[in-house]
């Protein structure tokens, strides 16, 4: 069995160096150093590094320390970031190089000694890791929580992003008041205005009633803007607005209310390049990207796989468990591409937990991807809509002479295909109240109903 234990190592090293301005008239010829906290180069006044350089974008490129070396990554810029007369992308810098960005000459030189030691935390209010990416992660937002200032939080689906923004919350002062989620990617842009601020009754055509803002109902508390990059652009600036003022009018309104919440964003979209092709706003990314936390891909943390998977079970009830997971499957799961993440583990974990038979094994291998890759039921199985009967056995036609695996995610995708319809029949398409019934999130929601096809003739509603 692995080892799964956290919590004794609370440091972890990263490789550091420090860049300058290489041209004599700089406005910043001094050495920066380069820690694990990204510096971001470009033209923009923001920027922790700020170049003045026509051929230089926004927001440029980005270094940050890692364990690999300084990662240096161009952010979407125009001109390009070139090492040696090649144009790089994203390149670890382990020893002296000079690098262009736009026009702009700059040296780097790693740090004698190499290694920085950081600070790192096991687990953050119910998220663990033993990743050291995720603990030092889990020890910024330790410093962060207690504080006022903005989060940007970034990641491929799956990654955590919610999570992290519910545990910053519950961690801060404003714990005790509300945590409240703006979808910013399901709001229609006409309505983008009204959903963010509120409208009086009868502002447009269709505001029968009087909405409240979402900043009003989380004032003392926190707003998570989910998926902020699908903002639309033509909203951008009020927002900014009201982040900056702390206040806000809503439409058909004819006074400001002052609002006192945190602002938590979240995005799956890379920011920095929207920044750069125009769809996204640079003032209001600074506003909000006054930290930035960039959850790592499960694949890219793969050492995290068993203490999730432990603590899965154990918010299921049955933490013993973990010792019927062999090690043949823990390999095989550090050896999976996770495109759906944590989620898809979680999803993974919570079908093998419930299959499974008492005192066997716990194969959570065998259920990978129940959600993404299940191919859809097939017609020639039988015509009846429920395949899995009310006594809970599943009629022999179904799976006879077939292999089991395969058989097993036919019985699996038709079950999805049942609990969904039937969910999506008694919330009458609302997708927030499936979401509460069946126990997951919206996202994971949609992606059933999409995979499905089940309301894809009207959209589903999305009103809490
Ligand atoms: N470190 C962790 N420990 C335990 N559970 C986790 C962890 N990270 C994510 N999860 C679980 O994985 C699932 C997905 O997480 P979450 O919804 O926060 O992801 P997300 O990045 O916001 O996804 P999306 O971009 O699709 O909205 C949730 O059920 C969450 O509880």
């Amino acid at each position: 069995m692995l080892e799964v234990t956290v919590g004794t190592k609370n440091r972890v090293e990263v490789r550091g160096g420090r860049i300058r301005v290489l041209k004599a008239n700089a406005r910043n010829p001094n050495w920066v150093d380069i820690g694990p906290e990204p510096i971001i180069v470009g033209r923009n006044a923001a920027c922790q590094l700020v170049l003045e350089d026509g051929k230089v974008s926004a927001v440029h490129a980005e270094f940050v320390a890692t364990e690999q070396g300084v990662r240096l990554r161009d952010l979407g810029s125009r001109n390009g970031t070139f090492i040696a007369g090649v144009r790089v992308a994203d390149v670890f810098l382990m020893s002296n190089t000079k690098m262009r960005l736009g026009e702009t000459e700059m040296q780097f030189e790693p740090v004698r000694p190499e290694r920085i030691t950081v600070s790192a935390l096991p687990a953050f209010g119910p998220m663990v890791a033993q990743s050291p990416s995720m603990r030092t992660i889990f020890e910024k937002l330790s410093k962060v929580a207690p504080t006022d200032l903005t989060v940007l939080i970034t990641g491929e689906t799956g990654t955590g992003k919610e999570l992290v923004a519910q545990a910053v919350h519950l961690a801060s002062p404003r714990a005790k008041k509300p945590f409240v989620i703006v979808d910013c990617g399901s709001i229609p842009p006409t309505l983008a205005e009204a959903t963010l601020f509120g409208h009086e009754r009868g502002a447009f055509t269709g505001a029968v009633d009087k909405r409240l803002s979402p900043f009003l109902e989380a004032d003392g508390g926190t707003i998570f803007l989910d998926e902020l990059g699908e903002l639309p652009i033509d909203v951008q600036p009020k927002l900014l607005r009201a982040l900056a003022e702390r206040r806000i009018k809503s439409v058909g309104g004819s006074s400001y209310r002052e609002v006192d919440v945190r602002v938590l964003a979240a995005t799956r979209r890379d920011l920095v390049r929207a920044v750069n092709t125009g769809a996204f706003r640079s003032d209001l990314y600074f506003r909000v990207a006054q930290v930035k936390v960039e959850l790592p891909a499960l694949r890219q943390r793969i050492e995290d796989i068993p203490v999730l998977v432990r603590k899965m079970l154990r918010d299921l009830g049955d933490e013993s468990a973990y010792d019927r997971v062999t090690n043949e499957t823990l390999e095989r799961l550090m050896r999976h591409d996770w495109p759906g993440n944590v989620r898809e583990l979680k999803n993974a974990v919570q079908v093998a937990s419930a299959l499974h038979v008492e005192g066997e094994e716990v194969d959570i291998a065998s259920h990978l991807g129940s959600l993404a890759e299940t191919p859809q039921a097939s017609p020639t199985l039988g015509a009846s809509s429920s395949s899995v009967s009310s006594g809970g056995s599943i009629p022999a036609a179904t799976f006879k002479g077939r292999p089991f695996q395969e058989a097993k995610r036919d019985v699996l995708a038709r079950f999805e295909r049942d609990y969904f319809a039937a969910l999506a029949e008694e919330a009458k398409g609302n997708v927030s109240e499936m979401a509460r019934r069946a126990g997951m999130e919206r996202a994971h929601v949609r992606a059933y109903l999409r995979r499905h096809e089940i309301l894809s003739k009207g959209e589903p509603s999305e009103q809490e």
